[in-house]
């Protein structure tokens, strides 16, 4: 995928596994959250509850197909083997997977995304090869009980005034009523869990942060 057409699938890219959808089935979460416009899937099967071996991707590969039916880039968390049967379109790396440099090497095709929280982790995971970059968290979030200190969107700023153009996109506790400062700090999107696998309507809930992007 080029560099322009992966800045415009990074808009609103959904982040979720069944842990995420409260009960809801996550394929009707996933088919609602198309339907209100999101433009990039990540499949995160990831704490309490989590699918585990053939349940995990079983899933897996139900939620690709329908990506797919849909033209949606299909992200695997984490996990390569998993993004390699899957016939993913990438995979997304934190600090703390494997290295962003080992992972490039042996997917040669596929988009990697790796997470960065600071100016010199963008800065080496552009030099091992990243496509994008996903930043955060930006606000207090209740999802990743690991996650880093919140940062706010002026993580951004530092990142592209340090001169990253990579693709990038904002992560942590993002709704529709942050989303817009996440843009303006120079984030090409907004990726978001609970705002949308949560929501009462996934669908209304994604087509609302749609709006509020735009
Ligand atoms: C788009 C995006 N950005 C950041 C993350 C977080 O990745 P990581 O730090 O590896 O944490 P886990 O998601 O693996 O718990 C992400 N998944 N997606
Ligand atoms: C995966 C991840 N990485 C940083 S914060 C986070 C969780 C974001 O979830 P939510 O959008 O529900 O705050
Ligand atoms: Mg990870």
């Amino acid at each position: 995928m080029k560099i322009e057409q992966l800045r415009k699938a990074l808009r609103l890219y959904l982040v979720m596994g069944s842990p995420n959808c409260g009960g809801a089935d996550p394929y009707a979460v996933l088919e609602a959250a198309i339907a209100g416009g999101i433009t990039m899937f990540q499949f995160r099967e990831k704490g309490a509850g989590a699918l585990q071996g053939a349940a995990k991707f079983e899933l897996g590969a139900r939620l690709r197909r329908l990506c797919a039916q849909h033209a949606i880039p299909f992200i695997v968390n984490d996990d390569e083997g998993l993004a390699l049967e899957l016939e993913a379109d990438g995979i997304h790396i934190g600090q703390e997977d494997a290295s962003a440099a080992a992972v490039r090497q042996r997917l040669k095709n596929m988009i990697v995304g790796v997470s960065a929280h600071d100016l010199g982790e963008a800065q080496s995971a552009l030099a091992e090869g990243a496509d994008y970059l996903g930043v955060g968290p930006q606000y207090a979030t209740r999802t990743k009980l690991d996650a880093r200190e919140v940062q706010g969107p002026a993580v951004i700023q530092r990142i592209r005034a340090g001169g990253i153009r990579l693709p990038l996109v904002g992560i942590g506790g993002i709704d529709a009523t942050n989303a817009c400062h996440v843009i303006r700090a120079g984030a090409d999107g907004v990726a978001v869990v609970s705002a949308i696998a949560s929501a009462h309507s996934p669908r209304e809930a994604a087509a609302e942060l749609l709006r509020n992007i735009k």
